[in-house]
């Protein structure tokens, strides 16, 4: 039997069948959220054309300079450029050619600034409502999305890939698009100045581009690999920091050390198996350019020198010669780019790949159309024939249960460890939803309300309740407008507010990461203060007051007392002096509820409630052998699950 934990990095990818069933993410990001900011991706990619068409001109310029002002032999023209504009005397038509180049530079500058701006706002806008609505689609999935993904794998979509995203809409789409209108320009040009040399010095671009899709076909799994395994990594240092306490009173520092360092590993060889394919592209994709180039220079030359070589005709000037050299590195430069914008690209494409499946996880808890809105609520709550079961478990975790809560009743929960109370209670919220069976709220299937008011209309208090980094004021009244009156009062009913006095600053006191600053009791007293802020008509209390001491229970409770009177109540509880006095008591055994009715009646049927109250009241010896046996045997069967 193996004792360590199933970690992050047991699990390379955990968002693998999410990743494959995303199409095209790239486009459908752009599309969705690129469309916000069509004004500025158009003058981004306006600007970035018309600069780059101008960075050809100084070439150009410098060519018909060579072969009308330096070696003399032909008229100082340039293409698109009136005659009447150009100059009659060689010195003037020196300054024009200075001051033309000059001035390109300068609006060359200008257009470059444009485009920076217009492109970084579009990719910084598109990142930001990404980021925003994955998280507002993630924060709504199913709770069994959250049973089976760590929080650091979802986090690392969060951050990581959609940072990855932005990098390359910033860097690589914009030089994709610089690259493309270089490449067609320069090619447009050089045949139109010379159509046979373009043909020597364009022929590396098909290869080039077979070069680019093999990359692409074997960079792309790797680069989805190395996400994966961020996602991982990622985990196992959120898991670790999250459980620092248990870390160091175990003194387990070196056993997570490792665990630590082997998904450092799992990512370190993720990673250098696409270094090691794309360290091995990029000088391929310069032997070609550079092959290119060569190629072109040994044509030219030997044209310029002995004449017309192999099938080419006509005659070659030397500036035409350094133009086309000129521009010819000028397009083979870009070419070597092309490979880093296409490596980018297969890397943000594995991190858009995880935020669009993200997106798109089909929720199985969802609204219906035409569902209504739970306006006031009575509170009768009626289960029937309930059955559900975890997705991934064996066993149903609540099997075949009905039972009516009257309006205002208060209901009680009990039965073992692993009964299925909470399960049962957590479907009332539709946390989860039951395989078979009904659930009413006032007569309406819960299926046919609308989530946000079903939700709104139950309030719960967990065993372990979670506060939120901020102060005990805003812990109360979690994102509801309420003044300090309201926070005090919900306080005192809640049995708090004499600790929180105590403190250095009141209800201002900031709690700490999930309340660490709080014993668990505290804890457990906002958290109830929480929900009596909110008011809700149905209120389920699971073992809401575990943590406090007995007469802090019987505090809360007398204070609970009016708050419970006037609305329906579940409370689950273990210690059963708190629920002696509900309406009715359900008594849960493997999901079942085995026996219901009030205190005494329970106590009269002798059967599984009048058992746990033997034990609860020390009257031990009392207990049949049979009750024993069978918690010995539930303890046995955990302790094998572990
Ligand atoms: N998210 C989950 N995924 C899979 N199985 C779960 C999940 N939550 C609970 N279970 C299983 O469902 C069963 C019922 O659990 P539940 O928490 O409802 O029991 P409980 O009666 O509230 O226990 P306790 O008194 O210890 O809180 C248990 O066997 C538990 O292991």
């Amino acid at each position: 039997m193996s004792w360590g934990f199933s970690g992050g990095n047991d699990d390379a990818d955990a968002f693998e069948d999410l990743r494959d069933a995303a199409e095209r993410p790239m486009w459908q990001i752009f599309t969705e959220y690129g469309r916000g900011y069509k004004g500025e991706f158009a003058l981004g990619a306006v600007a970035s054309v018309i600069a780059r068409f101008l960075e050809l001109i100084p070439a150009l310029i410098l060519g018909v300079a060579i072969d009308s002002l330096f070696a003399g032999d032909q008229a100082f023209r340039l293409p698109l450029v009136p005659a009447s504009v150009i100059p009659a005397t060689t010195e003037a038509q020196f300054w024009f050619a200075v001051g033309a180049v000059a001035g390109i530079y300068v609006l060359t500058a200008t257009l470059n600034w444009v485009n920076s701006w217009a492109w970084n706002r579009f990719a910084q806008h598109l990142q930001h409502e990404v980021r925003v609505d994955t998280y507002d689609v993630v924060q709504r999935l199913d709770m069994s999305f959250f049973d089976s993904k760590q929080t650091g794998e979802i986090m690392s979509i969060l951050n990581n890939d959609v940072n990855q995203l932005e990098s390359f809409l910033t860097n690589d789409l914009n030089a994709g698009i610089r690259i493309g209108v270089l490449v067609v320009g320069t090619g447009a040009l050089m045949i139109w100045l010379n159509a046979q040399l373009a043909l020597v010095a364009l022929l590396s671009i098909p290869v080039l581009a077979l070069a680019s899709y093999v990359f692409v076909q074997r960079i792309g799994p790797k680069y989805g690999r190395v996400r994966g395994s961020v996602g991982a990594l990622n985990s196992r240092l959120e898991n670790n920091i999250g459980g620092i306490e248990v870390v160091k009173s175990y003194g387990r520092e070196s056993f997570e050390r490792d665990r630590v360092e082997s998904a450092s590993e799992d990512y370190l060889d993720a990673n250098w198996d696409a270094i090691s394919t794309r360290i091995k592209f990029f000088p391929s994709l310069r032997i070609i350019t550079g092959f290119g180039y060569v190629v072109t220079f040994l044509v030219g030359g030997y044209w310029l020198l002995f004449g017309a070589p192999g099938p080419f005709s006509g005659t070659l000037a030397l500036g035409t010669l350094t133009t086309m050299l000129l521009w010819s590195r000028r397009f083979l430069w870009p070419m070597r780019q092309f490979g880093n914008v296409v490596n980018n690209y297969r890397y943000a494409f594995a991190a858009a790949e995880r935020v669009v499946g993200l997106m798109n996880d089909p929720a199985t808890i969802h609204e219906d159309d035409d569902a209504v809105d739970l306006e006031t609520v009575d509170g009768l709550v009626e289960y029937e024939d309930v059955r559900f079961r975890y997705p991934e478990a064996d066993d149903n975790s609540v099997e075949d249960v009905s039972f009516t809560a009257e309006s205002g009743d208060f209901v009680g929960l009990v039965g073992p460890t692993g009964a299925g109370k909470t399960t049962l209670l957590k479907l009332l919220m539709r946390l989860y939803d039951p395989h078979e069976g009904t659930i009413r709220i006032d007569g309406t299937d819960i299926r046919d309300l609308s989530l946000s008011s079903l939700r709104s209309h139950v309030g719960y208090v967990s065993q372990e309740p979670y506060l939120f980094h901020g102060t005990i004021e805003e812990n109360v009244a979690y994102g509801l407008e309420a003044s300090d009156d309201e926070i005090v009062e919900a306080l005192g009913m809640a049995g708090a507010m004499e600790f929180v006095a105590d403190l250095p600053d009141g209800i201002e006191t900031t709690v700490g990461e999930r309340g660490v600053k709080l014993s668990g009791g505290q804890r457990q007293r906002i958290a109830i203060a929480r929900a009596i802020l909110e008011d809700p008509e149905i209120l389920v209390l699971d073992e809401a007051t575990s943590h406090v001491d007995n007469e802090t229970e019987v505090l809360i409770q007398q204070s609970l007392e009016s708050l419970t009177a006037e609305r329906t109540t579940f409370a689950i509880a273990h210690r059963l002096s708190t629920i002696r006095d509900a309406d009715t008591i359900l008594v849960m055994d493997d999901g079942r509820v085995v026996e219901q009715g009030p205190h005494e009646e329970l106590l009269e049927r002798d059967g599984l409630y009048a058992n746990l109250w033997s034990v609860q009241v020390g009257e031990v010896d009392a207990l049949p052998e049979e009750f024993v046996e069978r918690t010995a045997e539930r303890e046995r069967a955990s302790l094998d699950d572990d």
